[in-house]
């Protein structure tokens, strides 16, 4: 081995750090400097309103744009240090769109998830056919591989794009509205297999999701970023920042919060 070459990542480094970050779109701020730093085993979730900011703050953290102000690493080393196909291996986006201009079979649209893994000659092996069958397993799709992703429901489609991201194997997941389209059963069957995967011993993995549902925001997350659409960003730990006072505000619609079965619940007047 080249003993010039760059280690990824750097040892005990955390997953994702922001530090210093705010973000201008046009002549608008989107959010003031704030810093966050996300380790193996944690969730964070990104909250606000329609506008506030949580795609183009998700795509800054994926590496997708550049940081305004500040600066983003992952595992412990800016996206400029990473070649493309390190980076794609440690981190995965889940985008919140998903275009089909082309026919294509379910398999071979989960399969696309194992290109940053594949060799020189770029040919998927049984192992990668195997690790995209579990996938669509795991989401509650086996038997649809044949299917033309085109003619999916807007459900279906979504669970085809998280079999997609389980087979990239990355280990920051960084979901935009993972729920889009998906039932109830659906929504907790998606979050609960995040959890497992995050919570996992030993596996060094981390997830931050833009949602919309605050309670389930309350359920999943450990630590959460509120963007307030007017460029303020509340950022800590879920009980510090899921307070009535600071959602109702960044929302513009009162919430209170109840206490139920020892968790906090809110609800809109
Ligand atoms: N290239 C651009 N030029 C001008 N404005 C932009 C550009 N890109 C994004 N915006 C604006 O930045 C704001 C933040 O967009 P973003 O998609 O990040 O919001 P969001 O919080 O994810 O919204 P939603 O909940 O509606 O998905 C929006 O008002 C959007 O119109």
């Amino acid at each position: 081995m080249n003993a010039a070459r760059r280690v990824l990542p750097v040892d005990d480094a955390p997953l994702l750090e922001a530090e210093r970050l705010a973000l201008k779109v046009g002549e608008r701020w989107l959010c003031c400097e704030f810093s966050l730093s996300l380790a193996a085993g944690e969730c964070l979730v990104l909250l606000g309103p329609n506008g506030a900011g949580k795609t183009t703050l998700l795509h800054t953290l994926a590496g997708l744009r550049e940081p305004t102000v500040g600066e983003v690493r992952i595992g412990g080393l800016p996206y400029a240090a990473w070649p493309a196909l390190e980076a794609a291996r440690f981190r995965g986006l889940l985008a919140q769109q998903q275009p089909d201009p082309f026919a294509a079979s379910v398999l071979e649209t989960v399969l696309v998830g194992r290109h940053p893994h594949l060799g020189r000659w770029g040919w998927e092996g049984p192992q990668d056919v195997a690790i995209a069958r579990a996938a669509l397993e795991s989401v509650g799709l086996a038997g649809f591989e044949q299917r033309d992703v085109q003619t999916l429901s807007g459900g279906e489609r979504q669970r085809v794009a998280i079999a997609t991201l389980l087979t990239q194997a990355p280990r920051l997941f960084l979901l935009d509205e993972p729920l889009n389209h998906l039932d109830l059963h659906h929504q907790i069957a998606a979050l609960d297999l995040f959890q497992r995967l995050v919570r996992e011993d030993g596996a060094g993995r981390g997830s931050v999701l833009v949602l919309h549902d605050i309670n389930l925001a309350a359920r999943y997350a450990d630590h959460i970023i509120l963007l307030d659409g007017r460029g303020g960003v509340m950022a800590g730990d879920r009980d510090t920042v899921l307070r009535a006072d600071l959602l109702s505000q960044a929302f513009g619609h009162p919430l209170r919060r109840i206490e139920h079965a020892g968790r906090a619940v809110f609800l809109p007047d």
